[in-house]
């Protein structure tokens, strides 16, 4: 029986175009004066580690090109939650999530099950998101929320740890992701998975995992509170 959603966010709950169409050049146009800051202990840490991982180059533009090819790197997500935190905060930046996900979170929370989020995206980035979406403020459906420090979303290791964390049975606990290397992993520490093979999104099917167009399909096909 389930007992815990674990969801991904890019791809699964909200479109990838909102990701890079929206939020990556919003951070793209306010990284440059971030980095200048040098009193933020946040910002010296993330530049001091990407200095690190790639000695002699400029830090800017390895997070340009991290951005440009998606590279789910901590220390970039870490300084785009930093630059995203104004967008939410002054209305700027509105998360656009699929239309089928506030009423099945809500469905599902009201129906007793536990959700938390497990995304690349910094934490505090997701709660920024989850906290300024149309349907308003839904970061109190969620009681954990999971991001790179837990360990990388294709490594069996982190979702061990997630399940260690919210003191369940693997198998108790339902990932959803839109990624197939990410749903392999969380298999191989013994969670449910279905992958969300969203339209708009171009996702590609992945072999030897259940699938769903969206989260009225998930509750269906698991037996979910339905919205
Ligand atoms: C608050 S998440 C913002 C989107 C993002 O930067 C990201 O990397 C999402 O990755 P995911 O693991 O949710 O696919
Ligand atoms: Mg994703």
């Amino acid at each position: 029986m389930i007992r815990l959603v674990l969801l991904d966010i890019e791809g699964t709950t909200l479109p990838i175009s909102f990701v890079r169409d929206v939020m990556f050049p919003y951070a793209a146009k306010a990284l440059p004066a971030l980095m200048q800051d040098h009193t933020n202990p946040t910002v010296v840490a993330a530049r001091a580690d990407i200095v690190m991982e790639h000695p002699g180059q400029d830090p800017l533009k390895v997070c340009q090109d991290w951005m440009k090819a998606d590279v789910k790197a901590a220390p970039l997500k870490t300084l785009q939650g930093l630059t995203w935190r104004q967008g939410f905060e002054d209305g700027t930046l509105q998360a656009d999530l699929y239309p089928d996900v506030p009423p099945a979170l809500k469905a599902w929370s009201k129906g007793g099950l536990r959700l938390a989020v497990y995304s690349s995206g910094s934490i505090p980035s997701q709660k920024l998101l989850y906290g300024h979406t149309a349907q308003g403020d839904l970061t109190p459906l969620f009681e954990d929320f999971f991001d790179l420090s837990t360990g990388g979303k294709k490594a069996a290791a982190s979702y061990e740890k997630i399940t260690a964390a919210v003191g369940l049975p693997a198998d108790e606990i339902l990932f959803l992701s839109d990624i197939g290397a990410e749903l392999d992993a969380a298999q191989r520490a013994g969670l449910t998975v279905c992958q969300l093979v969203r339209e708009q999104d171009g996702t590609v099917p992945h072999p030897g995992v259940p699938q769903a167009p969206d989260l009225n399909a998930v509750s269906t096909q698991f037996g979910l509170p339905v919205a």
